[in-house]
């Protein structure tokens, strides 16, 4: 396995916050890589201790094999939660001043045509919308064209079309062999774009693998919800079926066999409803509460 960077059973204290708590993973070079948690599950301090920008109170970080070293800041992209761009400054001016900091930049016309920004270059950049911020704030971290590219909620606060749209821009990037890690609190942008995620809790890794293979090693092909009184009185519950919320919920690995069983001891259809089980089921069934806190 081609590993980038690795992270050795990390733990960050604050004063009485075990904010991360024995965290290792690993991270393949071309591989998309998701942090999924929710508010104040740890994601950031994770991050910010992989991009070097703070300490852990123990454990380890290697590039490439190695401890971080002074070259390791050439060597990655980030694209902050807030950053705070300068005042008075176009997207032109802002590109040009990041650049200036590395020691080599990515070719600025192919950035600025990747990143949709080839309309804006004059604008102010306290004038541009979120998506167009966002959009700029990845050409910021891919300045210095960085063989990895961290990417703390990139898309938090942007309406969902925005959001879709820059989806499709991280897929660009990944496919010009950057290797990604990103922490999100949506499941769908971790399904969508990550090929392994780490789910985080309370400051430890409580699963991790690819999307879909966790929540199929977790839940049935299926969940068919019927209301409580769509189902008849006298006809006891089968095996994998639970009763909650005033629904009753059958786990099913084929659909077709249970919709007939159903039709045969006269259940009510009406309201019947076939879900497949996504990460966020899977978030509730290991944590007991929702992603969204
Ligand atoms: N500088 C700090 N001092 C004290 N506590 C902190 C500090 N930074 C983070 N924390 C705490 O550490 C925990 C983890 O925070 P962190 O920001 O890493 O979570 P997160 O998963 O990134 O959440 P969010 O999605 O809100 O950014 C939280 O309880 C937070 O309040």
């Amino acid at each position: 396995m081609d590993t980038l960077i690795e992270a050795r059973d990390l733990i960050r204290l604050y004063p009485g916050v075990r904010a991360v708590d024995g965290v290792s993973f690993s991270v393949r070079r071309g591989q998309c890589f998701g942090l999924l948690g929710p508010n104040g599950a740890g994601k950031t301090t994770t991050l910010e201790m992989l991009e070097g920008i703070q300490s852990p109170t123990s454990g380890s970080i290697l590039y490439q094999g190695r401890p971080l070293d002074r070259d390791y800041r050439q060597a990655i992209g980030i694209q902050f939660q807030a950053t705070a761009l300068q005042d008075f400054q176009t997207v032109r001016e802002s590109l040009a001043m990041f650049a200036s900091l590395y020691r080599r930049t990515a070719d600025r016309d192919e950035l600025i045509q990747m990143c949709n920004l080839a309309e804006l270059l004059d604008r102010d950049t306290r004038r541009l919308s979120g998506g167009q911020r966002q959009r700029l704030l990845l050409a910021i971290a891919l300045v210095n064209d960085p063989a990895l590219v961290f990417l703390d909620e990139p898309t938090t606060g942007l309406d969902p079309q925005s959001r879709r749209n820059f989806w499709g821009l991280i897929e660009t990037v990944r496919r010009r062999g950057k290797t990604i890690l990103l922490t999100t609190h949506y499941m769908e942008e971790a399904q969508r774009l990550c090929d392994e995620i780490a789910i985080v809790d309370h400051g430890q890794i409580i699963a991790q693998g690819a999307p879909l293979e966790l929540v199929r090693q977790h839940f049935p092909a299926a969940v068919i919800r019927l209301p409580a009184a769509a189902w008849p009185t006298a006809t006891p519950l089968p095996d994998r079926a639970e009763a909650r919320d005033g629904a009753i919920e059958l786990f099913v690995d084929e659909v077709a066999p249970l919709l007939e069983h159903l039709e045969r001891i006269g259940a009510n259809l009406n309201e019947l409803k076939v879900q497949t089980p996504n990460l966020e089921d899977l978030f509730l069934k290991l944590t007991g509460h929702t992603l969204r806190g």
